[in-house]
């Protein structure tokens, strides 16, 4: 039981941890796994503590069942025997009862030949005491006068008396065997005495069988009498309300846990006799038939605890490489907008199905999320007709060059009366004429060129590092370019470009665009199909810019 309770405390102590730090999956685990061991454990103990303890009850009782019946075995032949002394004697006066010296004689040898009996008597039919041994009694020459020695003369029958304080002050059982003459006619009895408190053969027949371990054994007589009893203080009492003394008293032979007289827990066997009508119980304290049993569980606790300790270290080690995994993947979760998450998924050591299809699918998620993200991105800074930059990605590529202080140039191009293809041609075929320059503006460039469509026909290209007379140059080549494309079926466009430039004195870039598209008015205003630098920008110092390949 106190290893039952220490086991719940333990249990509510690692709940209370568990909630108190916060539950996560391998403590879950743990829980899980200590529980049930410890529930399996403390449930082996248990049912193996009372599988052994009524073992070892039915054992005891069985035990004392037999010897119950060994010691009314032994009693009985006891008693046949010195019932057949009597007999023997009773054979050897009846020839010649007149003779007092045999008598005498008779009395001493049936006392002495064998310690039978403690006394013995030899009475004529007149309840005249003839010979009696041993002599120190004083009983010769007076007339019987005790219960025992009195019912003998009545019955004339072979007997043994019930317990009675005799003559001379002794609590003994009286056994007797007539004398009849020649003519069948009763002239008296021999009889011997078994002391009860004293020492006697019953007495020691009976302690043979007493146990140091706490057994002890008693005998009672039909009146609920003890005629034997380890405790010689008690013999003589009656002893009432005992199922196990009601039980033998009525014949059966049995066994059985009582509560004593003391209402002490006792397993006990019982026989009844056949030579007199008394019962024999043995019995056992329950608790000294227990005892054992404490120690035998502490050894198997001993024996089983490093096997124990081991299986929770154990489940402690598979605990964790079972939720490590999963407590790895619910991290990277809170991470997912991080670039470096899908690497750290990639190191996550998913060793078991469920964490590697979960790895798996968190890895595929971040794809797809990356990828839409990407095609988002692309399709908010790229103008759907042209494949080109659109206004917003221009203005973050320029503000990126601005802050890092590079200098660029501006082309603002224009179609010139691009308005008549479209009513020419449709505004389908207007698309088209579009699409095409788009191609010869990538076409002319660089890599690092900026090519943008911002508005319905203009386009600007941003040169970056170009100082403003190779912009002009590169301007004119791309006008003469264009202007000699063949776009069926629209045949030749021309262009006109305004050009301007960063830095210039300090402008915002709100002002050079401004600047280009005044070049662009001007180009326009001064007959198409050419191209103009804003003037500001073409009187720079060139030295300010960087020295750069051109196409
Ligand atoms: N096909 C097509 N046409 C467009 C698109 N965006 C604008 N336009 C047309 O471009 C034409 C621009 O006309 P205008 O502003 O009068 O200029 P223009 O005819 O080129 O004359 P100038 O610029 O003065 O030489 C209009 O007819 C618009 O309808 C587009 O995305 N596709």
């Amino acid at each position: 039981m106190l290893d039952t309770e220490i086991g719940l405390y333990k249990m509510r102590c690692i709940v209370l941890n568990c909630l108190r730090a916060g539950l996560n999956l391998h403590r879950l685990i743990l829980l899980l796994a200590f529980s049930a061991t410890l529930i399996t454990l403390l449930n082996s103990y248990y049912s193996s503590y009372q599988v052994q303890k009524q073992q070892l009850i039915d054992n005891t009782l069985n035990n004392h069942k037999a010897y119950a019946a060994k010691l009314v075995s032994a009693t009985d032949n006891f008693l046949l025997a010195a019932q057949q002394q009597l007999a023997y004697v009773a054979k050897i006066l009846e020839a010649d009862f007149t003779n007092q010296t045999l008598i005498n004689a008779e009395a001493e040898r049936l006392r002495l030949q064998t310690n039978s009996f403690n006394s013995t008597i030899i009475v004529n039919k007149f309840g005249d005491i003839l010979g009696v041994s041993p002599l120190s009694l004083n009983l010769q020459n007076r007339k019987v006068d005790s219960f025992g020695t009195k019912a003998a003369l009545s019955y004339r029958v072979p007997m043994i008396s019930e317990p009675y304080i005799s003559m001379a002050g002794n609590l003994l059982i009286f056994m007797s065997q007539p004398l009849f003459n020649s003519n069948n006619e009763f002239i008296g009895y021999v009889g011997g005495t078994l002391y009860l408190k004293r020492a006697s053969i019953l007495n020691e027949l009976l302690q043979v069988h007493y146990h140091q371990d706490g057994s002890y054994l008693y005998v009672v007589d039909e009146n609920n009498r003890l005629l034997y009893h380890p405790d010689k203080e008690r013999i003589g009492e009656q002893v009432f309300d005992n199922q196990v003394i009601n039980a033998v008293l009525k014949g059966k032979v049995g066994k059985q846990q009582v509560i004593n007289s003391q209402g002490v827990a006792m397993l006990a066997g019982y026989a009844p006799m056949t030579m007199a009508p008394w019962g024999v119980v043995t019995q056992r304290p329950l608790e000294s038939t227990l005892a054992p049993l404490d120690s035998l569980m502490w050894q198997v606790f001993i024996k089983t605890a490093p096997i124990g300790i081991l299986t929770f270290v154990l489940i402690w080690v598979l605990a964790k490489l079972i939720a490590q995994p999963l407590r790895k993947l619910a991290e990277t979760a809170n991470t997912l907008d991080e670039p470096t998450t899908s690497v750290a998924l990639k190191h996550i050591r998913s060793w078991y199905y469920e964490s590697d299809e979960l790895r798996k699918a968190m890895l595929k998620g971040i794809g797809l999320l990356e990828s839409k993200i990407g095609l988002l991105r692309h399709e908010a800074h790229t103008d759907p007709l042209t494949g080109l930059h659109n206004r917003r990605s221009l203005n973050m590529q320029l503000s990126q060059l601005m802050a890092q202080q590079r200098s660029f140039a501006v082309l603002a191009i224009d179609i010139d009366h691009f308005k008549r293809v479209n009513d020419e041609f449709g505004h389908d075929i207007g698309d088209v004429v579009l699409q095409s320059l788009a191609k010869i503006l990538l076409d002319v460039t660089r890599d690092s060129d900026i090519v943008a469509r911002t508005g319905g026909e203009e386009f600007i290209v941003i040169l970056p590092n170009v100082h403003p007379k190779r912009a002009y140059q590169l301007a004119e080549r791309l006008r003469i370019r264009i202007s000699k494309s063949i776009i069926e079926p629209v045949g030749n466009i021309n262009v006109s470009i305004g050009i301007a430039g960063w830095p210039l004195e300090q402008l915002s870039l709100d002002d050079v665009m401004k600047l280009a598209d005044q070049a662009l008015y001007l180009a326009k205003r001064t007959g198409r199909n050419r191209c103009v630098v804003d003037t500001i920008y073409d009187q720079q110092d060139t030295s300010l810019f960087e020295a750069t390949e051109l196409e």
